[in-house]
């Protein structure tokens, strides 16, 4: 079962997909603890705040509440709400808590290209034909064998950044990890100005690629 915290539909706001239509799975838990993370109601799991799927598609508000659902639940939820977009987002939370292999070969299965938001602080479950967007929570929980194996995987490493030290801070990672093939994206931390300037440098600089979170200026989720 996975603990679904919001489905929504909406444009990816974010790295290589950014512009395509997507429906964003939410899932509940994360015990990485970014200061700067923007869903912090994914968090903690609390029994008591278990919902109906019906409820939880109901949000107007980002709460912890969630709803417990099998993949096929998932789809035919997909299927209700008459979504039409074909790209599926699985973030979180940390989804990767989750074993994601069920629900994204269900969804490849019926027509839907899946990607994954992970921190690479757990083992990536998913299968080969998922997009895996890494985004490197460097000396945090996981260990470094976990993030070796999800560097690797990545199609894409996304590192959010506000001071220099964090763009000193993957560029040691990914010597560290031997990483030179891969798209890299830097994404300014809540869309601060001085974030923003110094992502647009070091993207210059290093011949990176800029994502801004286009809809947190566009005001939708
Ligand atoms: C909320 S996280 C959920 C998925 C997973 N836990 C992770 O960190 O990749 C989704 C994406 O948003 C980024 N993010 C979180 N808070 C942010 C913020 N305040 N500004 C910019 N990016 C942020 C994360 O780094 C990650 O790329
Ligand atoms: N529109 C939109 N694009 C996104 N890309 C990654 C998101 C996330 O929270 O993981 C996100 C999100 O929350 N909304
Ligand atoms: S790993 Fe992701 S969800 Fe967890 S605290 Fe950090 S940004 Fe937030
Ligand atoms: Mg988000």
């Amino acid at each position: 079962m996975y603990k679904v915290n919001e489905i929504f539909q909406t444009i990816q706001g974010e790295g290589s997909f950014t512009g395509i239509a997507a429906i964003f799975i939410r899932l509940q838990g994360c015990p990485v603890g970014c200061s700067w993370c923007d869903t912090k109601q994914t968090w903690h799991i609390d029994p008591q705040l278990s919902q109906s799927i019906t409820q939880v598609v109901a949000k107007t508000a980002e709460t912890a509440h969630w709803a417990s659902q099998t993949a096929e639940q998932i789809l035919d939820l997909f299927k209700n709400q008459e979504y039409q977009a074909k790209h599926v987002v699985i973030t979180g939370g940390e989804p990767c808590m989750y074993d994601l292999i069920p629900l994204c070969q269900l969804l490849h299965d019926n027509g839907y290209s899946t990607q994954i938001e992970t921190s690479g602080t757990f083992e990536i479950k998913a299968p080969a034909k998922t997009w895996v967007t890494v985004s490197p929570k460097v000396n945090m929980a996981g260990g470094y064998k976990v993030l070796q194996s999800a560097l690797d995987r990545a199609d894409e490493i996304k590192h959010p950044v506000a001071m220099e030290k964090h763009v000193d801070e993957l560029i040691a990672l990914l010597v560290d990890t031997n990483i030179s093939d891969k798209l890299i994206y830097l994404q300014p931390i809540s869309q601060q100005r001085r974030a923003t300037e110094l992502a647009i440098a070091m993207c210059t600089k290093h011949n990176w690629r800029l994502s801004v979170q286009v809809h947190k200026y566009l005001g939708i989720s």
